[in-house]
């Protein structure tokens, strides 16, 4: 195998609670990851001149502090690999949008190129490269729908029903770094003593957000009227739940136009596993 083309599917925290900040400054969390059908597209050649080379239609992303380019190099790193790769991404997730766009990309990379360059390293191993590069990376590696702890890396396997997403985002970018360092965020939301099925579930990102970026704020008002609406991540996406495709597709069709928005189904198998495994059964 010398090409792989896969999907960096995004992801939604149903709830996100902060219980405190570690010494190293990283936070505690308590959060529900589901992915998405719907995702960034990377294509991966190999070339044997141990060169790696990222293309994409975005030329913004296209530079050495994408995080494709930096898992790349960990894992050559780690691996000795002798061998390069071109990678072409095809970018379809809002930047900084709390969809966990640059950390499924880094992770899509590690799973592709651990095949591509034969490292024959364990889900463990690549998670535990994944998460050098950033706290979400590892859940896309795993490719789990999950309850974290931890940073988010610490992953227990929920097994959800399917449901109709519309997610909007309010076109103002976020940085999580400014966020979890804000003095204003609340960190000590106790962890959840008895099931999350039925606990009281919020994202505590959010009263922080909506006050700093009041677009947010009147995305989930607008949101409200078709469905219970939440962020996702440190924002700025905002999300719907709704039962059928139609309906989540009728409010997309109202959504404001200084808005960008997308429906997709919560999948609890990581789209990216699923292409991974479907094309290497065909080998
Ligand atoms: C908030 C979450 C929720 O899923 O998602 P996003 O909103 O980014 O999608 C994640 O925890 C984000 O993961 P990720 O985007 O990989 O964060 P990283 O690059 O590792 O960290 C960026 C910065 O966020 C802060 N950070 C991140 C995770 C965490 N548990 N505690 C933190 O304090 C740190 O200040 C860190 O320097
Ligand atoms: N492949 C990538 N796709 C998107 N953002 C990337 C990528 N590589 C690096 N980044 C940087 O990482 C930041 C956060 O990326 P992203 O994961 O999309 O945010 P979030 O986790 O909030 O959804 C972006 O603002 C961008 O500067």
């Amino acid at each position: 195998m010398t090409s792989l083309s896969l999907i960096a599917p995004a992801k939604l925290n149903l709830f996100l609670h902060i219980n405190g900040r570690r010494a190293d400054g990283y936070h505690e969390l308590e959060t529900l990851f589901v992915f998405l059908n719907y995702g960034d597209q990377l294509d991966f050649t190999v070339n044997p001149n141990g060169q790696i080379q990222l293309s994409c239609d975005n030329q913004a992303l296209a530079n050495n502090d994408n995080l494709i380019i930096k898992a790349a190099r960990a894992l050559k790193e780690h691996s000795h690999a002798l061998l390069g790769v071109d990678i072409h991404l095809t970018k379809r997730l809002p930047m900084g949008g709390g969809v966990g766009g640059g950390s499924s990309d880094a992770a899509t990379t590690l799973l592709a190129l651990n095949q591509l360059w034969q490292c024959g390293y364990t889900l463990d191993q690549l998670a535990e490269i994944g998460l050098t590069l950033g706290a979400d990376v590892p859940v896309f590696v795993r490719g789990f729908a999950a309850i974290a702890h931890g940073i988010g890396e610490q992953l227990e396997a929920v097994d959800l029903p399917p449901s109709w997403y519309l997610v909007v985002h309010p076109n103002v970018h976020i940085s999580t770094q400014a966020i979890f360092t804000h003095p204003d965020l609340p960190r000590d939301t106790p962890k959840l003593s008895g099931p999350w099925q039925s606990a009281k579930l919020y994202n505590d990102c959010e009263s922080l957000v909506k006050k700093l970026a009041p677009e947010v704020e009147k995305t989930l008002l607008w949101l409200l009227e078709y469905a219970p609406s939440r962020m996702t991540g440190t924002g700025a996406c905002c999300f719907a739940s709704f039962a059928e495709e139609a309906d989540a597709l009728k409010a997309l069709n109202a959504l404001p136009a200084h808005w960008q928005g997308f429906v997709a189904q919560s999948v609890n198998l990581s789209p990216a596993h699923l292409e991974l495994n479907a094309k290497l059964n065909l080998l």
